[in-house]
């Protein structure tokens, strides 16, 4: 059986049971939004532990002898994470929700730069990829946007969430905060057709990176999206026991 085949068996089984609906929709935002911010901030190298990622969303305390950036990343995850899951109703993913989910993870740290493009040229360290100059990035936005809108359903929605990712990513708008962003908004897709959310663990840190050079380098989109639909898998597998439907339809 092919990944996307088990995604689709899980995503039957889970589908029954309406995960994202009323009562249960609540209880699943609230366990997510611990573990996705907390490995979202940590691949990037946030030093905050997931108890500490808990502590501050849910009580609001900064941690002594953490860096106060840390705990604004924590904030700032947290209050883009609960808008993602305003737009869970709708199909769309535009360029203002965009912008909007980055001003509202970067506001504390660097509030001239939140939900603004790039007004300089970047530089990723591991790849020789050249991004998009800052006059490219407003048109090459609305061009994934338009793509956003005509191609979504000529994918598997698993793919089309990775693929969103890697192109978002490969523009790289932002100054800084391109890859809690990217993976915001390929969540936003995965919730949107009713899948489960993709968290990349920071051990994966170099696979991540590598099937998106994958990409880059020799145009080849399977080894990221395989990857990210693998992720997929895994939280399938862990909504399946939490929820006692058997693994074994899994
Ligand atoms: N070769 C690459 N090209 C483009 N993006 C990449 C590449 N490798 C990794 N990334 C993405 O960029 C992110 C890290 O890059 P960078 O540190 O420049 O991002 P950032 O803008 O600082 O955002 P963040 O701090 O949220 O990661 C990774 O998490 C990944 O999503």
């Amino acid at each position: 059986m092919t990944i996307y085949e088990k995604i689709d068996r899980c995503h039957k089984a889970i589908s029954e049971v309406r995960p994202f609906e009323g009562h249960m929709l609540k209880q699943l935002k609230d366990y997510y939004r611990i573990g996705l911010t907390w490995s979202s901030n940590a691949i990037e190298g946030n030093t905050l532990t997931i108890s500490e990622t808990k502590v501050v969303l849910e009580d609001g305390l900064t941690i002594g002898g953490r860096p106060l950036r840390d705990f604004y990343e924590t904030v700032g995850h947290g209050q883009a994470y609960d808008f993602m899951f305003t737009l869970i109703g709708e199909r769309r993913i535009t360029v203002e929700d965009i912008k909007t989910m980055h001003r509202l993870f970067y506001k504390s740290i660097d509030e001239a730069n939140a939900g603004t493009w790039r007004k300089e040229s970047v530089i990723v360290s591991g790849t020789g990829y050249v991004f998009p100059r800052p006059q490219e990035i407003e048109g090459q936005m609305r061009k994934l946007e338009k793509w956003v809108k005509s191609e979504r359903n000529n994918y598997h929605p698993v793919t089309f969430a990775a693929l969103l990712h890697l192109k978002f990513v490969s523009i790289h708008p932002f100054i800084d905060g391109n890859g809690r962003t990217s993976r915001l908004i390929m969540n936003l897709a995965l919730i949107q057709d009713g899948y489960q959310l993709a968290i990349i663990p920071p051990v994966l840190r170099p696979e991540y990176n590598d099937t998106i050079r994958q990409y880059q380098n020799k145009g080849k989109s399977e080894p990221f999206c395989e990857f990210i639909a693998e992720r997929v898998y895994e939280t399938q597998k862990e909504i399946m026991r939490l929820l006692h439907i058997p693994l074994d339809l899994a």
